[in-house]
């Protein structure tokens, strides 16, 4: 199953900041979605979980379409945004990343199982007493991450998830964010700085001015980058 946005259009006003993209993100794909401030990322994902309605095409997920069924789609696509404040309901993290599972009806052993889980996977298992209010920036997001994960979502979308993250946190999001997608789950990683990440990925598109103007894989795209201001390896890209 996919995600997949056909000829898709947002306007904000009289502004076009996605126009007419076609892209098609099959299960277990690892994509970074790449460009500038600006070029119209966020909007874009924001439509595949129906936070947005097109103002002209289409979007699906696992087939169906994301504005006649936003629920299915709010299940099947995780999102973690860019600020993750926003996104917690609770007031520590146990209770925040227990929230989604709770609201899927499911058992309290799998809703703690997964909260576990969650917390484990993104090196937070001694912080589930935690309050959200007094997380450092790094945790925060680590915090979402898990929030995301606890839903074991078929799709997940994080929006620049790296930003104040030091190396071993990001080494932590990063290793499992890979064999989520190993394990069949697609992942799209927003950001413009593409330089840590490339090498984990195996498709790169890349936005300019609302369209897609870069879609390949890594060692095939990584000359274009910087011509679309990404910030990319100077260091040679190794053969795959
Ligand atoms: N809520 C909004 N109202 C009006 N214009 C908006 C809104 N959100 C975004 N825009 C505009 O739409 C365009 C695309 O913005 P978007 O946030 O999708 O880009 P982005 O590539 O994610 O940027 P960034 O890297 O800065 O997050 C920009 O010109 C932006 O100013």
């Amino acid at each position: 199953m996919t995600v997949r946005a056909e000829s898709l259009v947002h306007r904000y006003g009289d502004s076009v900041a996605v126009d007419d993209v076609t892209l098609e993100i099959p299960d277990g794909e690892f994509v970074l979605l790449a460009g500038a401030n600006g070029s119209g990322k966020t909007t874009l994902v924001r439509h595949f979980n129906g936070l947005l309605e097109p103002d002209a095409g289409e979007v699906f997920v696992d087939g169906l379409s994301v504005p006649e069924n936003p629920v299915a789609a709010r299940t099947a696509v995780g999102m973690v945004f860019q600020d993750p404040r926003d996104q917690f309901v609770a007031a520590t993290v146990g209770a925040d990343v227990a929230f989604g599972p709770e609201n899927l009806g499911l058992p309290r052993e799998e809703i703690d199982k997964r909260v576990r889980d969650a917390l484990d996977a993104v090196n937070l298992s001694g912080e589930a007493d935690a309050r959200v209010d007094e997380l450092s920036g790094g945790e925060r997001e680590r915090a979402a991450v898990a929030g995301a994960l606890a839903m074991r979502p078929t799709h997940l979308v994080l929006d620049e998830p790296f930003t104040g993250l030091d190396a071993p946190a990001r080494e932590a999001v990063l290793d499992r964010l890979e064999s989520l997608s190993e394990s069949g789950t697609s992942v799209v990683v927003v950001t413009h700085d593409v330089r840590d990440v490339l090498e984990l990925a195996d498709r790169v598109v890349v936005m300019a001015g609302g369209s897609v103007v870069v879609d390949g894989t890594p060692d095939r795209t990584v000359g274009e980058l910087a011509a679309h201001d990404v910030r990319a390896p100077c260091r040679p890209f190794p053969d795959r």
